[in-house]
């Protein structure tokens, strides 16, 4: 099975560029102040026209956000996905996916296995859940730590279920990641960063090299 690759928390054409050479998939841009990979609107919608001339679709992540937020975003950035990453209600998702026309991402914070029981009433409105670590205690940010949960507890999901698969990816732990789920796309931001916010195009190389060594030992779908 070939993963969707979303590379998240892009902020510079540079990275741009090497996430659609590598075949990356999806586009993720922060709209979160806090974040060390937050992006401007106008920067956003600039990195979004690169990625659609390059065939990238495009994902907005945001937080809990109100509806001028996301008037002005989906305006200027149109972007492709909308990914709700705080604590939107089901109601408040399937508002948001016939306001603006676009697919959702819903994520969700794991820890331990009855964190899949949120997931329920979602299915029917959600088009695709991402399952992320819970933030450790005193972080700032709801993703992008950087941490994992244990990959074990997706054997309790129907297999049926469709989610990209999130929290401390890299290159040297995708392949495991990938051996024990049934993700059928994966999420990565700090595994291909130098820094907080700095993507390295090298560690964008090896991690996307090891997605795809990985597909090569997953059953076909
Ligand atoms: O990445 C952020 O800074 C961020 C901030 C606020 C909300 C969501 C955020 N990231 C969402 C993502 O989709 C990340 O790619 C995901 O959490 C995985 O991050 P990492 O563990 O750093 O690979």
């Amino acid at each position: 099975m070939t993963a969707t690759i979303k590379i998240c928390g892009l902020s510079t054409p540079e990275a741009m560029d090497r996430a659609a050479d590598l075949g990356a998939d999806m586009a993720g841009f922060i709209f979160f102040p806090k974040s060390p990979r937050h992006v401007s609107v106008e920067t956003a919608s600039a990195l979004a026209g690169q990625a659609r001339s390059r065939g990238l679709k495009t994902v907005a992540v945001t937080v809990d956000m109100d509806n001028a937020g996301l008037d002005e975003i989906v305006a200027k950035v149109r972007p492709d996905w909308l990914q709700l990453h705080g604590g939107e209600s089901p109601h408040r998702a399937a508002e948001l996916k016939s306001r603006y026309g676009l697919p959702v991402m819903k994520a969700f914070a794991i820890r331990d296995a009855a964190d899949f029981d949120k997931i329920e009433p979602y299915k029917g409105i959600a088009d695709r859940f991402l399952f992320d670590a819970k933030a450790p205690k005193g972080s700032d940010l709801p993703g992008g730590n950087g941490v994992s949960f244990d990959w074990r507890l997706l054997a309790t999901l129907d297999g049926a279920a469709n989610y990209m698969l999130s929290g401390g990816l890299t290159k040297d732990n995708i392949g495991e990641a990938l051996g024990i789920s049934h993700a059928t796309g994966v999420d990565v931001s700090s595994g291909v960063e130098s820094a907080p916010g700095v993507k390295s195009l090298e560690m964008m190389d090896s991690f996307v090299r090891a997605v795809r060594d990985a597909d090569k030992g997953r059953p076909q779908e």
